[in-house]
């Protein structure tokens, strides 16, 4: 739905001349943002988000929203702009703030979801709760990645959606107002936004919900415990598997959502490769406000990017990470925090020793086929990397110059650039697609480069 650019440009990813010592401030996490404007949506009050990323996928998400009725409101927190009762801990001139003023939501109204999962899924079950129809549309690979777990759900709470019978997009979601909840099974195997879909509206649905996983292995649980944690944050009850309840049983209460003032922490996914560069080069990379806990997955990179050979130290301030030039292989799992497995790849490309990457067989079904991308491009540079039934084993092997090619995804963009910080003559095509999560990562990146010793 959303124009693709047709040849988009190659870009000479920067070679790393020394080891890199910068100060990279990441911008607002994807998932806090996007889970973060759905339930002020939903609130019963005004509430504000304060730092939020501004990418494709959070914008798309803000667009649909003012679609459904809500008012989204973007300034820019200066001493000038009068902050929000209860703001705490953001300075003065710190960036934005989004204030939402929820509506009465309604059609009719037409979704772009782009390629954004979190859009896709999230705002099916918000548009049930909308009167009169909603259309969900998006790039043409929206198209193939599933949806039938938030399809076919709804319908069991009590929604009417026309789709084309292959549980995809696009879609027509006839909400009338309100929408009955109650019990639903699942299989979430395919992706874990299915349960964060259907939890984050319950609190609206008449009867609440309970959702019930039945399928194979539940792929990134650190975003069902943001999902979670969030939804608590804004006083729902949720009783789930890893308080007390049930394994692969998730339920939320009816009540009211309320308005909240919150600051959205950095994209911890975002500052992979980053933290990746003081890895590679041996250098120092601090990432600013890293938080002390988070449900975020990219926090698993303190200990996966310690293994391959760095070191990190989480302060007051930030993350600290250091490299010794020296990168291992890694035998590692990473089915809790698959968006981290392009990064991992990319760096396991330059390592001393073999990596597998296992337990991420659903990020075939991701922005691309991400095993099928990354086996390509790093193969089509002198790399020696296998697709496994469920991820990647890769050899390392000396990598040469060539075009990296990003099929529209963000992730495959940034790991392109971690090579060419120590391959010479890497081209990476379409670097424009990172604007999805991180729109201005090329400057970001060679102003770390700017910063080599
Ligand atoms: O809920 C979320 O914010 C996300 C969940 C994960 O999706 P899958 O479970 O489909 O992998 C992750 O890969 C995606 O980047 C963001
Ligand atoms: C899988 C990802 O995104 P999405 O939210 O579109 O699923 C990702 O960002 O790595």
């Amino acid at each position: 739905m959303t124009e693709v650019s047709v040849h988009p440009a190659l870009w000479p990813a920067p070679l790393a001349t020394g080891a890199v010592e910068a100060t990279v401030t990441v911008p607002g996490s994807k998932s806090v943002t996007n889970r973060a404007l759905v339930l002020a949506s939903l609130a019963a009050e005004p509430g504000w988000l304060r730092r939020p990323l501004r990418s494709r996928d959070s914008l798309l998400m803000a667009q649909a929203l003012r679609a459904l009725g809500v008012g989204i409101e973007e300034t820019v927190s200066s001493s000038s702009s009068s902050p929000a009762p209860g703001a705490e801990g953001v300075p003065d001139g710190e960036g934005e703030a989004w204030r939402v003023i929820p509506a009465g939501l309604h059609g009719p109204a037409t979704v772009d979801v782009g390629n954004a999962g979190t859009v896709m899924r999230f705002l099916p079950p918000v548009a049930a709760l909308a009167e009169r129809p909603v259309r969900f549309d998006g790039d043409p690979r929206s198209y193939e990645r599933p949806l039938n777990g938030v399809i076919d759900a709804l319908r069991v709470l009590g929604a009417r959606i026309d789709d084309d019978g292959r549980g995809a997009l696009p879609m027509t979601v006839h909400g009338s107002g309100a929408l009955d909840g109650g019990s639903v099974e699942i299989d979430a195997s395919s992706s874990s936004q299915f349960v964060s879909a259907l939890l984050l509206s319950a609190p609206r649905f008449n009867q609440g919900v309970e959702v019930r996983h039945i399928g194979g292995r539940l792929p990134s649980m650190p975003h069902i415990r943001m999902t979670v944690d969030m939804l608590r944050a804004v006083g729902a009850q949720v009783d789930e598997p890893e308080t007390g309840g049930e394994p692969d049983v998730w339920r939320v209460s009816p009540s009211a959502i309320l308005g909240r003032d919150i600051v959205i922490e950095p994209d911890l996914s975002n500052a992979q490769p980053f933290l990746a560069a003081a890895l590679i080069t041996g250098g120092r990379v601090t990432i600013p406000d890293w938080p002390q806990r988070t449900t975020q997955p990219g926090d698993a990179l303190r200990r996966i990017f310690t293994e391959m050979g760095g070191a990190c130290e989480l302060t007051e301030t930030g993350l600290t990470f250091t490299g010794t030039g020296r990168i291992h292989g890694i035998d590692v799992d990473l089915g809790e925090v698959g968006e981290l497995t392009p990064g991992i790849a990319a760096v396991a490309a330059l390592a001393d020793s073999p990596s597998t990457l296992r337990g991420v067989a659903h990020l075939r079904l991701h922005e691309t086929d991400r095993l099928a991308a990354l086996t390509k491009e790093i193969n089509g540079l002198g790399g020696d990397v296998t697709e496994t039934e469920d991820g990647l084993h890769i050899r390392p092997r000396p990598l040469h110059s060539g075009v990296f090619h990003t099929y529209d995804d963000h992730r495959m963009a940034t790991a392109g650039a971690v090579i060419g910080l120590a391959v010479a003559g890497v081209e990476i095509e379409n670097v424009a697609t990172t604007a999805k999560t991180l729109p201005d990562f090329p400057r970001m990146w060679t102003t770390m480069l700017g910063a080599e010793s």
